[in-house]
């Protein structure tokens, strides 16, 4: 690591506010080398995080923190304020099993206000925060930083619905970098591009430094910056419209406007936005040319950038999902295919640019994604929603209501199932067997493989009503996928070893953990295939033949699969032990996959010492068969 002279002398914003104005634009250099060979050295999100180190510099610079409070939204641009508040030494381990988090946590620090992984909460969360303080007689500030991506979600507009009717003094930022994972899409991305390309805007960089930029007489001054940036700008913008009072657009990356425009916004009451223009992966040239690349990295060498792609890695789950996607729509012209905002993380850029006029990115916008799909289906199309496990949960009522309600032909294919690694609590996808086994007409399939991932893909898109396929980040087996569209039995498992006493019925992504474990304890081993229809009758069968059933799963064990094959057994009346192996009810933090797993018993290993465990406490009677 290169020395860093600034950055290593605060260990706190106090520091930061201690330094001269002049020293801010070396710390901000400083700041931007150090997060570039640290996340090289870790992985991370690095493009949002280049982007917001004058910003981070400027809110800690200005704003009293933590008694005022800063509010990231989605939280993936929070590295710099990691460092600037006493985290610097912690980035080696970010993300790491037992190292600090990628997103804000508000057990992590007092400077985390409000924690975060999912996009768009951060006006709510902010309006929560400052109407408490008015309440309470507390005179903190609030401020909301949010990206014209997460901008574009329902909820961001349900905030500013709420906030811009009162008068509770809050701040929103904007940071508007034109860019979401992917490029931006929608209208608010339009109206973006008009207050920003308009030709008064290098004006308004000026200004904005000019208006806001010097203090007194500051209300004065003040009040008729607004006026003047309001007409400038344009007439009236949509956030005015919000009751918000409007200030910008301004240079996000520019020291000398940010902070005397922020001390001045800090001042003035009511609700108030503003616009700030920033470039994600500012400062390092490969990032800012390929933003996209950037946004989540795995190591790589600061010097040379990622290494391009030399094949012979191993298939992914979301590569299987989209080279199927491609085949079935080439197959079968009714298919639409539906992301919100996730277009590379879910394997669709080929179909984007294959099947443009079928493609369609919402933006962030789970619930409406799903609601889309709906209308669609009605109209006798059938289209594919791509999902994270983690993102669906935003769409719960939108997945009952209007699609498994009215039985429309709408496949769900939730990548990220399961635990995710890096990204921890937020992201990780465990909940969905049990918040999908419980909904009527809903088909749920987990794939032991790549494989049959395929095939269950295709088994979905040929059911006529509301249908699941839920597959884990990365790769599994290495079985490789045919060609074909073909497909396989609605609610049909399959027994993948034959052995004594005990049956491993698994499900998914531990199917092979599963098997290596029953080869130790020589059982037998179901690859149960679907939750939902649960496979009653290989159940029933060994039940019969077996002293022990254990189901095994990468979801919550709290109503998950393995809960459906208790009922399913009490309801027959079937007196034969369970144990049900999956995620205890706690949230899971942190940390590689594997380890993870390994850790939760959810291995080889973990299989068989519970088993072994459970036999060895097991009453005669139960054993006897
Ligand atoms: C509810 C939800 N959906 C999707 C995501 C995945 N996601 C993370 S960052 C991001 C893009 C956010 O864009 P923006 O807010 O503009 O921030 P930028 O990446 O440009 O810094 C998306 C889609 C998420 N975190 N939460
Ligand atoms: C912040 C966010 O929500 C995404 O960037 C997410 O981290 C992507 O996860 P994957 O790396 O699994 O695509
Ligand atoms: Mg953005």
């Amino acid at each position: 690591m290169m020395s860093h002279p600034l950055l290593e002398t605060i260990d706190s914003p106090a520091d930061l506010r201690r330094l001269e104005r002049k020293q801010l634009p070396q710390l901000a250099g400083e700041l931007r080398e150090f997060l570039i060979e640290s996340v090289s050295q870790t992985g991370g999100h690095l493009s949002s995080n280049l982007g917001t180190v004058e910003l981070t510099i400027a809110l800690h610079a200005v704003f009293d923190t933590p008694a005022d409070r800063l509010v990231w939204d989605v939280g993936h641009q929070c590295y710099p304020h990691k460092i600037l508040t006493g985290r610097r030494q912690g980035m080696d381990k970010l993300r790491m099993r037992h190292g600090i988090a990628g997103f804000p946590k508000r057990c992590e620090s007092e400077y985390d206000t409000f924690g975060v992984g999912h996009s768009s909460t951060s006006i709510s969360a902010a309006l929560g925060m400052a109407h408490a303080a008015r309440l309470k007689g507390e005179a903190r500030k609030v401020v909301a930083i949010i990206g014209d991506g997460a901008m574009s979600a329902g909820m961001a507009f349900e905030a500013m619905n709420n906030a811009g009717v009162g008068e509770t003094d809050m701040l929103v930022i904007l940071n508007d970098n034109e860019m979401s994972i992917s490029p931006p899409v929608g209208a608010l991305n339009n109206i973006l591009t008009r207050l920003t390309s308009s030709k008064t805007y290098n004006a308004a960089r000026e200004a904005g430094r000019h208006m806001l930029g010097f203090a007194p007489p500051l209300l004065e001054l003040a009040r008729r910056a607004e006026e003047h940036v309001k007409g400038m700008i344009a007439p009236g913008t949509l956030f005015e419209e919000f009751g918000f009072h409007y200030y910008g657009p301004i240079d996000g990356h520019d020291l000398d406007a940010l902070i005397p425009t922020l001390e001045n916004l800090k001042q003035l009451k009511g609700p108030k936005f503003l616009h700030v223009i920033t470039k994600k992966g500012q400062g390092y040239k490969l990032a800012e040319s390929d933003p996209i690349l950037y946004h989540g990295v795995g190591k790589f060498s600061a010097d040379q950038g990622i290494a391009s792609g030399k094949g012979g890695g191993k298939l992914t789950y979301t590569q299987v999902f989209g080279d199927w996607l491609c085949d079935m729509a080439r197959a079968d012209s009714r298919l639409v295919a539906i992301t919100p905002a996730m277009r590379e993380g879910s394997g669709m850029v080929r179909f984007a640019s294959e099947f443009a006029d079928r493609y369609h990115d919402v933006g962030i916008a789970e619930q409406h994604a799903v609601t889309f799909a709906a209308g669609l289906a009605c109209e006798g199309l059938k289209p594919v929603v791509a999902i994270y496990s983690t993102f669906l949960q935003r769409a719960y009522d939108q997945l009952i209501h209007d699609v498994a309600l009215q039985n429309l032909p709408v496949v769900f294919a939730v990548d990220r199932g399961g635990l995710v690694g890096a990204d921890g609590p937020t992201h990780h996808g465990t909940f969905d067997l049990s918040f999908a086994a419980c909904i009527p007409n809903l088909v749920v399939m987990t794939p032991a493989d790549e494989a049959e991932c395929r095939r269950l893909l295709s088994t979905a898109f040929a059911h006529d009503g509301p249908s699941l396929v839920r597959y884990p980040r990365g790769s599994g087996t290495g079985t490789l996928p045919s060609s074909e569209l073909d497909t396989l039995p609605l609610g049909k498992g399959e027994i993948r070893r034959r052995g004594q006493g005990v049956a491993l019925l698994a499900f998914g992504s531990l199917v092979a953990a599963a098997e290596a474990a029953g080869e130790v304890l020589d059982a037998t081993v179901a690859n149960m295939r679907f939750v939902k229809p649960l496979d009653i009758e290989l159940i029933v069968e060994l039940a019969g033949n077996h002293s022990l059933l254990v189901s095994i799963e990468e979801n919550a064990v709290i109503g998950g699969a393995g809960s459906e094959i208790e009922r399913v057994l009490a309801e027959r009346g079937l007196n034969v032990a369970v144990l049900r192996l999956g995620l205890p009810d706690r949230f899971i933090d942190h940390g590689e996959q594997g380890q993870l797993l390994a850790e939760l018993g959810l291995d080889k290993d973990g299989i068989v010492r519970s088993v072994r465990e459970r036999l060895a406490n097991q009453s005669p009677d139960r054993t006897a068969q």
